[in-house]
């Protein structure tokens, strides 16, 4: 088991970031790394960008200093997604498969999760937990019970389904919120009108993207903005004050998580691509 730290930074600092300096504070480069689970602790509403990558042996969340607790759950939920083959994770004994995308909730006071290696193929778990203030039932939420929505179009390069996994209208949350986005054939730009959520904080994991493609995703205020070149399942960490939007040379997919003031999925602050600078 890894952790690392993540401070939050004040917009106007950010501005003067030249290119290892963003990339050092919002890029999530190694999430996956082989029989081990990768923690990001973010002090943006102290959410972690996490990653199970268990191939010959199960993996045991474990607790980390930073928590002080002695459980992982003991103040936290957390929303896995499998981006992987067919796997399997158990939540206190009890054993739930989890098929590529789809989607599973552990509510706070969990004792005990272990990612499972997978029975053909290298399991991958994808996931985000947030402080929590009351225990939720453990859910998991399949494809057919996400709410799916269809946006964009191929002649603005953004047709895309976006499947809102873990939201307030599917599992009870005390903050997270989770889903996963796929840029159809020929489409490469999410999130576009780019938008703000100064009530809630944001993480992007980048991922069936071909190795030899790059997503430039843009952050910044929107009068203010970067960007960041980003590869097959890398995290981008997006501040409240941040637009999160991106191109890729090819057609990907992306996980979102959320936390923060509010469970309402609409709440954004749109910004037209003219608007942008
Ligand atoms: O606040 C919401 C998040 O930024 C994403 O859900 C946006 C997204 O998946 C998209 O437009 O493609
Ligand atoms: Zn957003």
């Amino acid at each position: 088991m890894t952790y690392s730290i993540r401070h939050a930074i004040h917009p106007s600092d950010s501005k003067s970031y030249d290119t290892a300096k963003l990339r050092e504070a919002y890029l999530i480069e190694d999430l996956f790394q082989k029989d081990s689970i990768t923690n990001v602790y973010t002090l943006y509403d102290r959410l972690i960008v996490g990653g199970a990558h268990p191939v010959e042996q199960p993996l045991k969340l474990e607790t980390f200093p930073t928590l002080r607790s002695e459980n992982y759950l003991d103040r936290r939920e957390l929303g896995i997604i499998n981006v992987g083959p067919n796997s399997k994770v158990t939540v206190d004994g009890e054993e739930i498969a989890l098929a590529n995308k789809e989607a599973l909730y552990v509510g706070m006071g969990t004792k005990e999760v272990i990612f499972h290696p997978a029975a053909s193929g290298e399991a991958l778990f994808y996931f985000n937990s947030a402080p929590a203030h009351r225990s939720n039932p453990t859910k998991k939420v399949s494809l057919n019970e996400a709410e799916t929505v269809e946006l964009g179009s191929l002649e603005s390069s953004n047709h895309r389904i976006i499947r809102k996994l873990l939201v307030n209208s599917v599992v009870e949350t005390c903050q997270l919120q989770m889903g996963l986005t796929e840029l159809q054939k020929g489409s490469v730009w999410n999130t576009m009108p780019a938008h703000t959520h100064d009530r809630r904080m944001e993480a992007y994991f980048y991922f069936n993207l071909p190795e030899d493609q790059a997503v430039c995703h843009f952050m910044g205020e929107p009068q203010e903005t970067r960007h960041l070149f980003v590869k097959n399942r890398q995290a981008i960490i997006s501040p409240p004050w941040s637009i999160h939007s991106g191109a890729g040379t090819y057609n990907y997919s992306f996980i979102w998580g959320m936390a923060g003031e509010n469970l309402n999925y609409d709440d954004m602050d749109k910004v037209q691509p003219t608007e942008l600078k």
